[in-house]
């Protein structure tokens, strides 16, 4: 694997003009290991969906991400209601190499098996995702993402209501694809973990409050800057006018 540095240079992604994320600048290195933490509100998703190219910026630029991108949406942004199975769910994972209307082949649907086994859902291929667990089903979209297999892969709460078990089995699955290389971003909101497996991390309070070594940014006082930041933020923030980097 070898993914490109991801550069952001004076990043603003908003709302209907309301900015989420605002004059944000820095780089992802390549293989780096990064969470992004911040109050609720501090535009995380927004900043995920920005770099994967799902919401445009509306100032700056995002540089050396395009076509090597795989995201992991938040749980509670999925409709589950839709009657497919398990198998049908991972296969999706290579409409990216196949194109929508393409067959898959017996090669692909091979390894949506071989991803579903790795997540530890042998036999779940026919089970209407409906049906499953919230764990289960974070399974499922992990086995997903093992199939797009990207070099970039974005992960937005991944453990969020999760049994310890499962949490470790995913985690697991991260530091692998760390370790072959992959640049990984996740969204998380347990610091401890953050401070236990992720070597870098991103404090985002709308504006980045910090962004380095894990160790150098979690500082108390970065926290209580972040805290007093989100307690301040009106319910709807004023529209960025500086415009200078548009
Ligand atoms: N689709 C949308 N339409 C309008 N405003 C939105 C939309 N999505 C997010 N926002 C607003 O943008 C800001 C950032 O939201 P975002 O979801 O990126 O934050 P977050 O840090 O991921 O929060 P959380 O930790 O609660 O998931 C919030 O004020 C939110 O209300």
């Amino acid at each position: 694997m070898s993914p490109a540095e991801i550069r952001l240079t004076d990043l603003t992604v908003s709302h209907a003009r309301r900015p989420a994320v605002h004059h944000l600048s820095g780089r992802f290195a390549p293989g780096s290991l990064t969470a992004v933490v911040g109050p609720n509100g501090a535009g995380k998703s927004t900043l995920l969906r920005a770099l994967a190219g799902l919401h445009r910026p509306d100032a700056g630029r995002i540089e050396g991400a395009a076509g090597q991108i795989a995201l992991l949406p938040q749980a509670t942004a999925l409709d589950r209601a839709f009657p497919i199975g398990c198998l049908d769910v991972v296969l999706f994972g290579l409409w990216g190499g196949s194109g929508a209307f393409r067959a898959i082949s017996r090669a692909g649907r091979e390894r949506a098996r071989a991803a579903l086994v790795a997540v530890g859902l042998e036999g779940f291929e026919r089970r209407p995702v409906g049906s499953l667990s919230v764990g289960q089903f974070q399974r499922v979209l992990f086995a997903r993402l093992l199939l797009q297999d990207a070099p970039v892969i974005l992960l937005d709460e991944p453990f969020n209501a999760l049994d310890a078990r499962t949490a470790a089995d995913l985690l697991a699955m991260v530091h692998r694809w760390h370790g072959e290389g992959r640049t990984v971003v996740a969204v998380l909101h347990d610091l401890e973990m953050v401070r236990r497996e992720f070597p870098q991390a991103l404090l985002l309070a709308r504006d980045c409050l910090g962004w380095g070594p894990t160790a150098e940014v979690l500082t108390a006082a970065n926290r209580l800057r972040a805290r007093m930041m989100a307690e301040a933020w009106a319910a709807e923030p004023e529209p960025c006018e500086r415009r200078d980097a548009a």
